[in-house]
């Protein structure tokens, strides 16, 4: 599923119209219409349904969904909240449809009336301002949106809550708090952002028409189910361990054999065939006790850290995982370095090798074989060493500046992963829930990820496969036995078995 700009949204919307004659009075019906089918699905018979409608096409999508809710029986009230001489084009013949229906439209002129009517509704549906939002919200459209947020009915938005941008990048705004919002055609940007988020509530997506051929070439999409079962590897009857790949995952210490302890099971338990640990000698006893299936490398260590520096013995892994656990001493930055400098197979970087490969950018950008970098947003400031909110208000655009510009895998972590392959594409997985904001569940990831990387033939898919199993064991967990509280990351290794069954 896309997720586009405005101006993206308005470039397809045109070919449609110029390059397949679809005119866009057309869309603007189908629009309203499936809008109209997507209300029906959130209200009862018996509520009273008031429908904000502005100047723009997003008004007028506004009347054709009045006239269509009105033609099927239910109680709604269309407003007019913009003088007539603001409505134009498609939106204007809509309204005259509106009109010719014989169906009552009532304009904003007395604002206690208004008040009252809004007071009285049983659902808001918001059709007053979609991607064509232009700087802060102007009157009367804030002071709605302000009383409309005050109500405790329920909230509609059509494409975009009101005052909500379209992208990313832009924090000053009121918005209409949605609860439902019915995007049209294709998610937009702000969907995802966790600024903008919060206004849409929950999401349904519409189809109206609009010709695939002539869409954004997928190059940022929404990973769902479907691409997952279609896209993970499965297992030959006649394979053997060697064939699923051999992992090497390096980290951890004395104080911290956790981390890597889970990364190393939740490799297993992601179908790697042979998952070797590199750690300090002194944490071995501790990681091994939990994970019985791994070897292991020992490693030197000073105070319970690592130490020693072994990459001629790395050499004979499939793929590589470094920075779970390991500390941010000098040593781990010389490790990291030689690492970088001469291992030649898929390297995955986490956590504590994340801070270290700050210093090693240039390394970096001249290494041949995939890099992942699997930063959650504080990391990624780091990274960037720009200040966490700043990228995080764009998160696209900073993801995609520094995949392309270091050659690098990105997987950006949150509510909302994004991942960015080294050529700017970008993925976007929303599996996943508060159950796993706990100490451990990004080690989890890491391991997750280690093993598709040695068994995908794309890392894109692999890496996107991963964070969606990630996300969704955590889902069927809570959904099955366990609560978002007590949520931990060796519950998720023990849950991933019920996600393959469900997702190979
Ligand atoms: N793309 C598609 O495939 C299809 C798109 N469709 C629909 O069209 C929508 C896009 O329509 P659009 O381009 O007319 O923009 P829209 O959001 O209605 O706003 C424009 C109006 O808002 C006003 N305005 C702007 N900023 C403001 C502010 N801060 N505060 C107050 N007012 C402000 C602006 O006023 P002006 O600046 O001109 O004075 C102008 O009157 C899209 O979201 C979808 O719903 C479907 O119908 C069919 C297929
Ligand atoms: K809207």
């Amino acid at each position: 599923m896309e997720i586009v700009t405005a101006q993206e949204m308005y470039d397809w919307d045109q070919l449609a119209i110029q390059s397949a004659g679809i005119e866009g009075k057309v869309l603007m019906e189908s629009a309203g219409r499936e809008a109209a089918r997507a209300v029906e699905g959130k209200v009862e018979r018996h509520d009273r349904i008031l429908v904000l409608i502005g100047a723009g096409n997003n008004g007028g999508d506004g009347f054709v969904l009045a006239r269509t809710l009105l033609n099927r029986g239910y109680h709604v009230q269309a407003w007019q909240v913009v003088p007539d001489e603001k409505i134009s084009g498609d939106a204007l013949l809509h309204k005259e449809i509106y009109s010719a229906s014989n169906y009552p439209l009532l304009k904003l002129e007395d604002w206690e009336e208004f008040t009252a009517a809004m007071q009285s509704a049983d659902v808001l549906v918001d059709a007053m301002l979609g991607i064509g939002a232009n700087g802060p919200l102007r009157s009367p459209l804030k002071e709605i949106v302000e009383l409309a947020n005050q109500q405790s009915c329920c909230r509609i938005a059509v494409d975009l809550p009101t005052g909500v941008p379209a992208d990313e990048g832009v924090v000053d705004f009121d918005g209409f708090r949605a609860d439902h919002t019915i995007v049209i055609a294709a998610l937009k940007m702000s969907a995802f952002l966790q600024h903008t988020r919060p206004y849409y509530g929950e999401v349904e997506v519409v189809e109206i028409g609009l010709p695939v051929k002539y869409k954004n070439k997928g190059r940022r999409v929404v990973w769902q189910a479907d691409d997952v079962k279609r896209t993970l590897p499965k297992r030959g009857a006649d394979s053997h361990k060697g064939s699923h790949g051999r992992g090497l995952i390096i980290g951890g210490s004395y104080s911290m054999p956790g981390s890597i302890a889970v990364s190393a099971k939740a490799a297993l338990r992601s179908g790697a065939g042979l998952v070797t640990v590199a750690t300090a000698k002194s944490a071995i006893p501790s990681v091994s006790s939990y994970v019985q299936e791994a070897t292991f490398l020992p490693m030197n260590e000073k105070d319970g850290a690592i130490t020693g520096h072994a990459v001629e013995d790395f050499q004979q892994f499939d793929g590589v995982a470094v920075g779970m656990g390991i500390g941010r001493n000098s040593e781990v930055q010389e490790l990291m370095s030689e690492l970088l400098a001469e291992l030649n197979v898929p390297l995955l970087i986490d956590a504590d090798g994340l801070y270290q490969v700050k210093e090693l950018l240039e390394d970096v950008e001249v290494r041949s074989a995939p890099i992942v970098l699997t930063p959650h947003p504080g990391e990624f400031a780091h990274l960037t060493g720009e200040p966490i909110s700043k990228v995080m208000q764009s998160p696209f655009a900073y993801s995609k500046e520094f995949a392309c510009s270091h050659g690098v895998y990105l997987v950006l972590k949150g509510p909302a992963t994004i991942i960015t392959s080294p050529e700017g594409d970008q993925r976007v997985d929303v599996s996943g829930n508060a159950g796993l904001a706990k100490g451990g569940t990004g080690d989890v990831l890491s391991g997750i990820l280690l093993a598709m990387m040695l068994q995908s033939e794309s890392f894109m898919d692999g890496l996107c496969n991963g964070c969606f199993i990630h996300g969704s064991t955590a889902e069927l967990l809570t959904e099955a036995s366990h609560s978002k509280t007590g949520l931990l990351a060796t519950d998720v290794i023990e849950g991933l078995s019920q996600s393959f069954r469900i997702f190979s």
